[in-house]
């Protein structure tokens, strides 16, 4: 059995989800169809989610919701009349979208999560209808019925262990479709939380995990995963197969086609993830697997780059010598709530690269000042423009000399990077910059390897 997950670029429109269906009936064992909330139909479009984020924010508002409600419905409408159905079976849909706000929430950030959710909730339940209407027996499964639960935060929640011995007691007709929600899950208290932005990934990889599935699709609007950003690379290789850990290196530090907290229940399951393209399905796509038994060709499977940094530089003499910096260091940052993304460090330094939407101005000066006075460092800098680029490849441990091609063709288009560090797996190059150089060492290194 396989797990098929769409994602909101493949159901924007009648025309693509019935492409999404095509695919399902294309093959009986495409069982289990995992959905995302309609995304863009066009570039200047809104997502479904992003509407709904609004809905929520206009009710705690206290504004009058009436018209955000009429957009949003009309996404489900949109693509419910292009498969016949009628008002009165639409209506239910509505009514759910109008009841949102009756219900109560522990605080506004469960509100906010609730609204989120109803984006693939309602898609589910249209697609469910939509099969049904064609006379192909189709169950609508959602996380409470499916006891997919979840902890942590409200918009940010992790799987629980619980939720795969859940799933282990769900029973699926052989001649039956389910279609799951993606994206959220309910909490010990029965509220829903969701998964970080794009984590239907998430959802369709714990159902693959928990459900035993052969395979894992993950149908999107590209042929696979590119070796880069095709908004920074044009028309870039794509990747025909991959391990886990090059996905999970790659989808963490820029590759957003695939949520890189999705990797892990496939990790755990052992389930071979295959990224197609919902408007292509013939193209063999990206293939996600547990291990390279080969050495590859290229040393570079991809390079992503992601902006939302900054760095603190601390410099020390002796700092080596000295019992308990780093230490001190996480203890300021634990006592602050504030997670960090890496650490690189020499003998006499140590930068640590922070996810710069965790912070405000306040926050880093308060860390800073706290670091100035514990630690007494000999330079304490913070760096504001900060982006990550990084190089991941299992062919690197293969061949030497991979930092300095990287170096010398960096230095061939007079760009100096901040850090340059490679992480103990032996499969990743970090390399630290100013934003504005970010693209430009991106597309340097692509032309060096591929
Ligand atoms: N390395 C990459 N390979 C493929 N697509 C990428 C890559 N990096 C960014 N993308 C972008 O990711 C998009 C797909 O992700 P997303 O819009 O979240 O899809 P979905 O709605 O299917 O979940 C592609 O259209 C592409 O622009
Ligand atoms: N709809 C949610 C979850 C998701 O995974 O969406 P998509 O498959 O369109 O990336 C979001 O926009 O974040």
């Amino acid at each position: 059995m396989r797990v098929v997950k769409f994602g909101g670029s493949s159901l924007a429109t009648g025309t693509s989800v019935n492409q999404a269906l095509e695919i399902i009936l294309a093959d009986p064992s495409r069982q289990v169809m995992v959905v995302s909330a309609p995304g863009k139909r066009n570039s200047s479009d809104i997502k479904v989610t992003d509407l709904l984020i609004k809905y929520a924010k206009t009710v705690l508002n206290h504004q009058n919701y009436s018209k955000i409600v009429d957009e949003i419905y009309s996404r489900y409408q949109e693509i419910g009349h292009f498969f016949g159905l009628d008002e009165t079976q639409l209506n239910i849909i509505k009514d759910i979208l109008l009841s949102l706000p009756e219900s109560s929430y522990p605080t506004d950030d469960y509100l906010i999560a609730a609204f989120k959710a109803h984006g693939e909730r309602l898609n589910a339940r249209l697609i469910a209808m939509i099969l049904n209407q064609k006379g192909i027996k189709t169950k609508f499964l959602d996380p409470h019925e499916a006891g997919l639960t979840v902890t942590g935060e409200p918009n940010d929640a992790i799987v629980s262990p619980e939720t795969y011995l859940n799933l282990d007691k769900i029973k699926i007709d052989s001649d039956e479709h389910v279609i799951f929600p993606g994206f959220f899950g309910i909490t010990p208290s029965g509220h829903i939380a969701t998964f970080s932005r794009g984590g239907s990934d998430i959802t369709g990889a714990i159902l693959a995990k928990g459900l035993h599935a052969d395979l894992y699709e993950n149908f999107t609007d590209v042929n696979g995963i590119f070796a880069a950003n095709p908004a920074i690379i044009d028309h870039p290789q794509s990747i025909k197969t991959m391990t886990y850990r090059e996905m999970r290196e790659l989808s963490y530090a820029g590759f957003s086609v695939f949520h890189d907290e999705a990797l892990i229940p496939a990790i755990e399951g052992e389930v071979p993830i295959n990224v197609k393209n919902t408007h292509d399905p013939q193209n063999p796509g990206t293939m996600i697997v547990p291990d390279k038994r080969f050495k590859p060709l290229n040393p570079i499977t991809g390079v992503a780059s992601q902006k939302h940094f900054s760095a603190l530089y601390l410099h020390k003499y002796l700092l080596n010598k000295e019992a308990g910096f780093t230490l001190r260091i996480l203890q300021i940052l634990y006592k602050h709530n504030i997670p960090y993304e890496h650490m690189p460090s020499g003998i006499d330094d140590i930068t640590i690269i922070f996810n710069r939407q965790f912070l405000n101005d306040q926050l880093i000066d308060l860390i800073c000042n706290e670091i100035q006075s514990l630690i007494n460092p000999d330079q304490l800098e913070w760096i504001d423009d900060y982006a990550i680029i990084m190089i991941v490849g299992e062919g690197m441990k293969y061949e030497h000399g991979i930092s300095s091609q990287i170096l010398a063709s960096l230095n061939k288009e007079d760009i100096s990077p901040q850090m340059i560090n490679q992480g103990a797996s032996q499969i990743s190059i970090m390399i630290g910059t100013k934003k504005e150089e970010a693209d430009q060492v991106v597309k340097t290194i692509y032309k060096q390897f591929f």
